[in-house]
């Protein structure tokens, strides 16, 4: 009886699956019909980035920045994606959406009295067509998973771009370092590894540093992996140039958004030299943001943390940049007292995008230039925004520099530099090498021009403005979806 009713059951498969050869029956998988499948692309179903964007909102409603940057992207691959009916096929665009994997966990540790402090651990894996997941930790009491999982989005297409080949992904915890002691960062860093240790690994995951966590808590959590494992490998990036780091990691990111806004800047025929200029954040990427735009040449008029702003009108200096170097890395204090110290103007409460300059670089956070600031800029004469900070600018305040055809650079670009130094220190842990601060720069020189090269050629217009937006989007996506199609559904 049993084998009877295994055989109808096989017969009744069989047989739908010939009608559906034959076209008379729709396939399970794609809802095509033989005779859809033959007709001519125009006519067969194609992406509409909206109802994407609207089906995930329905799945992930409280997921704010994830849909934020999910919908910056599909609106400006939408054509080159219907170009490829093998794309739609598959059911790439759900699958480069949605992350691979999300690992959550408990942080148990012990504050300085005592107390017993429990946070929120997390790590995104998005993707991993290109390479092993790779992207920064962030740790912030503003860390949640829809924070995580815009950055690990977003991760995947910049590492795509930098030519190395790195898979996208982000973690992190919603534990904040501010006012904490060394000693509780030592604690917090060493349970955060006693999970996270379990999912990543020289050729699985590579996590590195991001807002709160630098070369301190890279330090903290490589030992306490290897503690773990009894392995000495390079699972982070970031670390110290004792013990595997890269020469110009810390610098990177900072130094990278300079090289590309001075090739943005050549494009209309311009010079940094000479150019005032807006920085907000005064962290690793603003610091070295600064110290770049000195060695060029710019003035940088302005620095940030979550309290205020200051106004430097003389310009921040290689002495002033040594003191907030000083100031934010090691007494981790706040950029109100740059202001007591050199007697300038500290706002409380704002951030600098309504003073007047040339140029304007968000190198804090997230959402940090609303329509309203994107406005003042351009009415101030701004040419050329360059995003340090990943989606500093909300989508109406894009537009108004696009309305404006300023030279606007998404951070996926134009950050770029931080994560490919990233790669770069992955090649010389693999080959057991140190590789020189010439050699370094010069690869990191070379990759951000060729980033800014695959910009101009996915982005430029007929009127020949070029849209770094969908320039990026758009090299970045194709490879990824190459490399997924020839790996098959998985
Ligand atoms: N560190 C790296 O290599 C890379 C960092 N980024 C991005 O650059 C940005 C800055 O990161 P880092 O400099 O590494 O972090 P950091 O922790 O060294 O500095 C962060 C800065 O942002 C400020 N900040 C944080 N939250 C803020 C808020 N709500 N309002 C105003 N200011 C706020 C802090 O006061 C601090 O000055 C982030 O968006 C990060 O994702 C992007 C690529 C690489
Ligand atoms: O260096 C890395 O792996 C990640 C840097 C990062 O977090 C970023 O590019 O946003």
């Amino acid at each position: 009886m049993i084998v009877f009713q295994k055989k109808t059951y096989t017969f009744a498969i069989a047989t739908t699956a010939k009608k559906r050869d034959e076209g008379l029956e729709p396939s399970a998988d794609n809802n095509y019909t033989k005779e859809e499948v033959n007709q001519p692309i125009k006519s067969k179903k194609m992406m509409k980035a909206t109802e994407v964007v609207e089906s995930l909102k329905q799945r992930f409603p409280n997921e704010p920045e994830y849909i934020q940057a999910v919908s910056q992207v599909l609106g400006t691959i939408e054509e080159e994606y219907n170009k490829h009916p093998e794309f739609e096929k598959a059911n790439l665009i759900e699958r480069l959406c949605i992350p691979d994997r999300l690992v959550q966990f408990r942080v148990t540790w012990i504050d300085d009295r005592g107390n017993v402090q429990t946070n929120m651990g997390y790590r995104v894996q998005h993707n991993n067509a290109i390479g092993p997941y790779k992207g920064g930790l962030r740790y912030h009491a503003s860390v949640n998973l829809s924070i995580l999982k815009f950055l690990a989005f977003e991760q995947t297409f910049k590492n795509s771009l930098t030519t190395l080949p790195m898979g996208g992904a982000k973690g992190g915890s919603d534990f904040s370092p501010r006012g904490k002691s060394n000693a509780e960062v030592m604690r917090f860093c060493q349970a955060f590894m006693t999970e996270l240790y379990r999912h990543i690994g020289p050729d699985e995951d590579v996590p590195a540093g991001d807002i709160g966590v630098g070369g301190r808590e890279v330090g903290y959590m490589f030992g306490m992996y290897k503690k773990l494992t009894h392995r000495f490998e390079g699972i982070l990036t970031g670390k110290g140039q004792e013990f595997g780091g890269s020469r110009i990691r810390p610098e990177a990111t900072g130094y990278g958004n300079v090289y590309f806004l001075q090739n943005m800047l050549k494009t209309a025929g311009k010079d940094l030299a000479g150019k005032t200029v807006l920085v907000s954040g005064s962290g690793n990427v603003a610091q070295y943001t600064v110290e770049k735009l000195i060695q060029l040449g710019a003035k940088a008029v302005t620095l940030s943390d979550s309290d205020g702003y200051i106004y430097d009108p003389d310009g921040i200096d290689a002495e002033k940049l040594a003191y907030v170097m000083e100031l934010k890395n090691v007494e981790r204090g706040r950029i109100r007292e740059y202001a007591e110290k050199y007697g300038v103007k500290y706002v409380e409460g704002a951030k600098p995008w309504f003073e007047k300059a040339d140029i304007a670089t968000p190198c804090a956070t997230q959402n940090e230039i609303n329509e309203e600031a994107a406005k003042a800029l351009v009415a101030n004469g701004v040419i050329a925004v360059s995003e340090g900070a990943n989606m500093p600018t909300v989508p109406e305040a894009i537009k108004v520099f696009q309305d404006a055809k300023i030279l606007y650079c998404p951070g996926k670009a134009s950050n770029a530099g931080g994560v490919a130094v990233s790669g770069l220190e992955m090649s010389q842990n693999s080959e057991r090498l140190r590789w020189s601060r010439e050699e370094v720069d010069q690869k990191l020189h070379d990759i951000m021009d060729d980033i800014h090269a695959n910009c101009v050629k996915y982005g430029t217009q007929p009127d020949g403005y070029i849209n770094y937006v969908k320039g990026a989007n758009v090299a970045g996506f194709l490879k990824v979806a190459k490399a997924m199609m020839a790996q098959g559904i998985v």
